[in-house]
């Protein structure tokens, strides 16, 4: 209902006076210190931002014309599909509002606390604190907060990251599947990718590890992690890790307003599989806020009567999320099956890096994409990956005292990657011998 109102409304005081209004008329019904408003400032969907002013300007509003009413919650965490992650933002601003005009109201805080930052918060402010729990009725609760240990997960997410652990170990995608209604939505963010990659000029696709190079239609954007905006500087994209050309083409894609909102829903949903997923293989809550991402998004096509397509890799990063929208892909197991992903869901595929920090434990997926002549087909993959440079905790303890982490060098993989001795060369062997191909020397060279 308040998202309708901003969405309709394009000026804050008529906004305000809505809100206020709505309120009011709720406070008909229930006594006005039994009725609250819940605010969520921080969306994950920022088209759907508001500045933060405007919440400070309507808590004010809102305590100064309704003084007697019941509490004004403000929830700062992200919420993915199944967890939600602490903003760790400032609420000091809005709980000043709320005391400039009020000191009756209560203030509630929402930040996907844990036990610990729960104790914090309330011993700093005169807060009510909520904590988030999981949907289902977890009959231990009480006993769980009291000894300050995790909350459980729900069982449908235990249940999900079980499946995606399994399907991992054995180097195979996994395919989160989007319900009707976030299909509809994802099909039209990708229509409008489609449109405007149109007009882009084809390029060479970089080689890949088996030499194929094909044309295509591409470019990049860049978000210093899940629940963060998209990188909008030129000096932040030539930092981070990509070709500066196809990052440079991503932000002048996002000066486009369809394409900037068709992005940020698709990164939401890229994300919250990210997130799955990472928990799944045993990525700590902690370090998936500092894994970066890059969202590469590329449509195949033609050129001088060439099909489409780019080689059979794994990709050279910790986990791929992929969202397309035709034919093309296609996974190549370690057990000589060959399967076809198709386009129901996200796909989740492991990397080499996966491969390398757990120690051989989760293979990377083995993937090629083909597509004729006449066919459209338009994909974002969403790269997610540990810090650059950074010493990363292993999953699994390896039981040796001398294992003091996984060091984490983007530079020294991708030339690893390249190697035919390299740390992938033993499931090279197996992919080339399961599946009978023959590949250019630089893989097969021994
Ligand atoms: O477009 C696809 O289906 C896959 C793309 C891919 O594998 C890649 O960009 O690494
Ligand atoms: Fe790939």
């Amino acid at each position: 209902m308040l998202q309708k109102i901003l969405d309709e409304t394009s000026d804050p005081s008529t906004a305000v006076a809505t809100i206020l209004k709505v309120i009011s008329a709720v406070a008909t019904l229930v006594p006005t210190d039994q009725v609250g408003i819940r605010l969520v400032p921080f969306s994950n969907v920022e088209s759907q931002q508001q500045p933060l002013e405007f919440f400070c300007t309507l808590i004010e509003s809102i305590a100064s014309q309704l003084p007697t009413l019941c509490f004004v919650h403000v929830v700062a965490h992200a919420r993915f599909d199944d967890f939600e992650y602490p903003r760790n933002a400032s609420l000091d601003e809005f709980r000043g509002a709320l005391a400039s005009a009020s000191h009756s109201i209560a203030f509630i805080s929402a930040d996907a606390y844990e036990s610990e930052t729960a104790s914090t918060i309330a011993a700093r402010t005169q807060d009510l604190v909520a904590i988030s729990l999981p949907a289902e009725i977890d009959l231990n609760l009480i006993t769980t907060l009291r000894q300050g240990a995790p909350y459980e997960i729900a069982e449908v997410t235990a249940d999900r990251l079980n499946a995606i652990r399994s399907t991992f170990q054995t180097g195979k995608e996994y395919v989160l599947e989007w319900p009707s209604e976030q299909k509809r939505k994802v099909f039209g963010a990708m229509d409008d990718l489609d449109r405007y990659l149109g007009e882009l000029d084809p390029a060479l696709s970089y080689e890949g590890t088996d030499k194929k190079v094909v044309w295509r239609k591409s470019c990049w954007f860049a978000s210093e992690g899940i629940s963060h905006p998209f990188l909008d500087t030129e000096k932040a994209i030539a930092a981070f890790d990509g070709d500066l050309h196809d990052g440079l083409a991503g932000l002048q894609a996002l000066q486009d307003p369809s394409v900037r909102q068709s992005m940020v829903y698709l990164k939401n949903v890229l994300d919250s599989a990210l997130v799955t997923t990472s928990a799944a293989v045993g990525i700590d809550k902690d370090m998936i806020q500092r894994c970066t991402v890059r969202y590469r998004i590329i449509k195949y096509t033609a050129h001088a009567g060439n099909p489409g397509g780019i080689g059979l890799h794994p990709d050279g990063n910790l986990l791929s999320a992929l969202i397309t929208n035709g034919d093309g892909l296609r996974v190549y197991d370690l057990d000589g099956t060959v399967r076809y992903p198709g386009y129901n869901g996200t796909i989740m595929m492991g990397g080499s890096t996966l491969y390398r920090w757990s120690q051989g434990h989760y293979p990377p997926t083995f993937h090629d994409v083909t597509t004729n002549k006449d066919q459209v087909k338009v994909s974002i993959v969403a790269f997610f990956n540990f810090p650059d440079l950074v010493t990363i905790p292993r999953a699994l303890n390896s039981g040796s005292a001398s294992d003091g982490g996984f060091f984490h060098d983007i530079r020294v993989i991708k030339e690893d990657d390249k190697l035919p001795h390299g740390q992938l060369s033993p499931l090279w062997d197996v992919i080339i011998d399961k599946h009978q191909l023959v590949l250019p020397p630089a893989v097969t060279a021994k």
